[in-house]
């Protein structure tokens, strides 16, 4: 049986990328910074016992020098190594279509101006088309912290909070009840319709309740608008040919609902690692599971919570016991991530880094698979293991993993 899963542990990066200091992101790393972080608060040291076996700290040490100080005192059972970005931008759609096999190499459009960010006749058509009386926010900003400043405001006049960052995003918040879910979703629809002439990647709607500043909390029903990768993906290649894809969490959003057999939502790495199990053991033949890690984004990175990132690390290397004895003899596991987003770093941005590449099967065979030139040699190895047509970019190291011993 053929079955693959990828877990993408969202921003995990360890350590800036050769191309960091284009982003001013020189000396970023996250895995590093968090395990600082987390020894100096908690007086003990991160503890990932099973990333480690996984080869997650050799990885990490090859890619950036910097031991992050986390114990790693046996030998490597997976295959590991860590991988550099070809695409032109640090943000999740590039990350995530890469690993697929297919870079990023145009520019994205960006909103570059941190207030007055977007232009007047593109709120003006926004406004027009979809009723609302005006827009609030126009900037950069978090997105917890624009709910404090403006949430109120936006309760009161019935005006979205249209926002960006450094990523090519617009993003909208709006109260669930007050503003409402699907007009929230169709606001974002129409915003999409006008983006595609900005050349901007995605439109995110950021659905959220409470009743003052002080609990306004976003909720998980956002939605992610993203325009369709370039060019067909490892997910579209393996559908074509009668394959599986099953999507656990925001992949589905992030590839823009193309090459995907089903889509299972879930909310939270718990509920993520259970879906990513039970679709596991539910999947045919020729599968592959994809599950984004959305949490240490979106919760922990952005946030600029290195403790709560710990936190979460530790409690996904608890489940990954589960995820590894799942596996059946010919099955592939890989884990890496989209990004970095250093949450000890200046603003609140991703970061430009490796991502580490960590591959694990009953049957695959331990070791260093080195550096790997782009995140595209994750989609090569998939290809191959599936035995599809191989991709415009990426080498596959699948003889790496199979090699016998
Ligand atoms: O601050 P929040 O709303 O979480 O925004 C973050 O989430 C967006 C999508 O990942 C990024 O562009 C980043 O700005
Ligand atoms: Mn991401
Ligand atoms: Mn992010």
């Amino acid at each position: 049986m053929k079955k693959a899963v990828i877990l993408v542990l969202d921003s995990f990066g360890v350590g800036s990328a050769p191309d960091a200091d284009k982003f001013g992101d020189s000396g970023a790393n996250t895995f590093a910074s968090i395990a600082r972080a987390f020894a100096n608060h908690k007086g003990r040291q991160l503890q990932l016992p099973n990333l480690a076996r996984l080869g997650l700290v050799k990885a990490a040490f090859a890619a950036s020098s910097e031991m992050a100080c986390v114990t790693d005192n046996e030998p490597a059972v997976g295959a590991f190594g860590y991988a550099r970005e070809l695409s032109s931008g640090k943000d999740t759609p590039s990350g995530h279509w890469e690993i697929a096999g297919v870079p990023v190499l145009f520019e994205w459009g960006y909103f570059l101006n941190k207030q007055h960010s977007f232009p007047p006749e593109l709120i003006d058509e926004l406004c027009r088309r979809t009723g609302v009386p005006g827009i609030l926010g126009n900037c950069h900003a978090s997105g917890t912290d624009i709910l404090v400043r403006l949430g109120d405001e936006h309760i009161r006049s019935g005006m979205p909070i249209c926002y960006t960052s450094a990523d090519s995003v617009f993003q909208v918040a709006a109260h669930e009840s007050h503003f409402g879910l699907e007009r929230l979703y169709q606001f974002c629809e129409t915003a999409r319709q006008l983006l595609d002439d900005y050349n901007i990647g995605r439109v995110i709607a950021r659905p959220f309740l409470g009743d003052a500043p002080n609990n306004y909390a976003r909720t998980g029903n956002r939605r992610d608008y993203s325009v369709l990768p370039p060019a067909p993906t490892v997910l579209d290649k393996l559908t074509a040919a009668g394959g599986t894809v099953v999507s656990i969490g925001k992949i589905a959003d992030i590839y823009a609902h193309q090459g995907i057999s089903k889509e299972v939502k879930a909310n939270g790495l718990e509920a993520l690692v259970d879906k990513t199990i039970s679709e596991y053991h539910a999947a045919p033949d020729k599968s592959l599971i994809f599950t984004n890690l959305v949490d240490f984004d979106q919760n922990y990175g952005h946030r600029r919570d290195p403790i709560g990132y710990g936190e979460a690390l530790e409690y996904f290397d608890s489940r990954l016991p589960e995820l590894m004895a799942m596996l059946e003899p010919d099955s592939l596991m890989l884990l890496t991530a989209d990004h970095g987003c250093d949450p000890t770093w200046i603003g609140t941005e991703h970061t430009r880094e490796y991502v580490p590449v960590l591959c694990y099967g009953p049957q695959i065979n331990a070791g260093s698979l080195g550096e790997r030139a782009s995140f595209a040699d994750m989609g090569q190895t998939f290809a191959e293991y599936f035995a599809l047509d191989a991709l415009a970019y990426g080498q596959s190291f699948l003889t790496e993993l199979t090699r016998t011993h």
